[in-house]
């Protein structure tokens, strides 16, 4: 099948990319020009594992194509993904220009019927201004005579893990109230769905609120962790065996219950804060939510207060190993990253950074290139050398089997602060280093 998907980040690409490797016909939009060009010479906006060759080799084979012409785009297919994004407003919600302004383009190129998919995250109502959007640029050209369909098909990918996820979803969540896109939007799918069913039909609204649900039940389950966490660590228990005391209830299972330095990304910080703002817009105080947020707001300064404790105040001067700089593994994205709001405080308090990331550097270099407080190094061990204390923030499989002896060596003091419970607590003891975890 032909489909056009407006967007090549996280969800764009990676669907798009997973769309040609099943055989469909796929144009590729995106108002970046630089990103468009580097695509098609095969390099890559994002770190996501898999992505680069199924890229390559779908672009290679004729099935991907790239483009930052709307009027290619929109004249391609029939069935048109919009997966731009949606970041938030000022005042917390989700903001709407993107979405809307590929709803505009849609509506002035399209000169047949058109089934619009919208796999951003986007609030409930959105599908509906989308269609008010596209029916009055219609109105305008004087074509209402053309069909116009818009479908809810949230994205539920995890980055890290981003073309796995969308090789075998889950579920797959299509909100429509017409029996053709039903059908359409199943045979787009059918490859994904062999196995047993995962399509999820419901209505509009439904879907767009899933989305939201499943980011925020996520989200609550991370901050009552962190909340347990605290009580624990003020209590004398210790999270970890909490942990796996209640996850071993199949009602409450092992998953997302981690408790750790605060989640970040690009979704979950968003999502809640949006859910909070569309519930108040309708007058409803969404009480849970709200603590889900202030827990995690006070969680990503839970390492900053255990090391301004450890050194009695005292961090003017000081200089500290980060292990760990992206939100969490397996990806080069810091967007809302504990690491930053640490890396911030720290230098806030006079103290220096020497940071060290599997994939993130890059990133780094572009948000703090600029910050003398700031040294990347070229590996996690010349991060160590001569800081005060190491501070493990992210949870790589490359940071989990450290040699302490040598951390030991490296570090003025054997100090080890970590964000992510990646120590057994009597292991790091027994090498006489100081060992600060989560709730423990
Ligand atoms: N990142 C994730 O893990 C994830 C997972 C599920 C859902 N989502 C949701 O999917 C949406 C996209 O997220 P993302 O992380 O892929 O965003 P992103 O910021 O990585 O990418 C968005 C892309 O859209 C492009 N764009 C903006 N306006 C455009 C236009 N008018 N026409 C064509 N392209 C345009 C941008 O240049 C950019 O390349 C968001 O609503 C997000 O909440 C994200
Ligand atoms: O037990 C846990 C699990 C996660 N985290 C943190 O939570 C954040 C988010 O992790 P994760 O959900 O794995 O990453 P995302 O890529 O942001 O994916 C979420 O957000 C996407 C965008 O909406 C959804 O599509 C995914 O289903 C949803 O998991 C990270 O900072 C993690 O460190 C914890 O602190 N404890």
């Amino acid at each position: 099948m032909k489909v056009t998907v407006f967007g090549t980040g996280y969800v764009g690409l990676v669907q798009a990319a997973v769309l040609a490797e099943v055989g469909h016909d796929v144009v590729c939009v995106d108002v970046d020009a630089g990103k468009i060009e580097r695509l098609r010479q095969g390099i890559l906006p994002i770190y996501e594992p898999g992505l680069e060759a199924l890229v390559r080799d779908n672009h290679a084979a004729g099935r991907l194509h790239f483009s930052t012409d709307a009027v290619e785009g929109v004249r391609h297919a029939s069935l048109q993904f919009i997966a731009v994004g949606t970041p938030p407003d000022e005042d917390g919600s989700a903001d709407l220009q993107y979405v809307l302004a590929v709803a505009e383009s849609v509506a002035r190129h399209m000169d047949e019927a058109k089934i619009v998919v919208d796999k951003s995250t986007v609030p409930v109502g959105t599908a509906d201004r989308v269609r008010e959007r596209i029916l009055g640029v219609l109105t305008e050209r004087g074509r209402r005579d053309l069909g116009i369909d818009v479908v809810s098909n949230p994205e539920f990918l995890k980055e890290g893990s981003a073309v796995a996820d969308c090789m075998r979803p889950d579920r797959i969540v299509i909100g429509t109230a017409s029996a053709d896109s039903e059908e359409v939007m199943r045979e787009l799918y059918a490859p994904f769905n062999r196995n047993h069913e995962k399509i999820i039909v419901m209505d509009v609204r439904s879907a767009e609120l899933t989305k939201y649900a499943a980011n925020c039940m996520l989200a609550t389950k991370i901050s009552f962790m962190n909340e347990i966490a605290n009580l624990a660590e003020r209590l004398g228990a210790d999270i970890e065996m909490v942990r796996q005391g209640i996850g071993s209830d199949p009602r409450i299972g092992y998953h997302f219950i981690y408790a750790g330095a605060g989640y970040g990304g690009s979704c979950f910080p968003k999502d809640v804060q949006a859910l909070i703002r569309t519930a108040e817009n309708i007058d409803f105080d969404a009480h849970l939510l709200k603590a889900v947020k202030s827990r995690n707001d006070e969680q990503k300064t839970v390492l900053f207060r255990k090391i301004e404790r450890h050194f009695e105040g005292d961090l003017q001067g000081r200089t500290f190993a980060l292990w760990g700089l992206s939100f969490k593994p397996n990806t080069d994205d810091m967007r809302e990253a504990p690491s930053r709001a640490l890396m911030e405080a720290l230098w806030a308090a006079g103290a220096r950074v020497q940071a060290y990331d599997p994939e993130a550097m890059h990133e780094a270099q572009r948000l703090y290139g600029n910050r003398d407080e700031l040294s990347l190094c070229g590996t996690k061990e010349a991060a160590l050398k001569g800081a005060d204390a190491l501070v493990i923030v992210t949870e790589w499989q490359a940071f989990k089997a450290p040699d302490f002896d040598f951390i030991k060596q490296q570090l003025k003091q054997p100090v080890i602060f970590d964000g992510r419970n990646l120590f057994e607590p009597k292991r790091v003891k027994k090498r006489d280093i100081v060992y600060c975890s989560i709730g423990r």
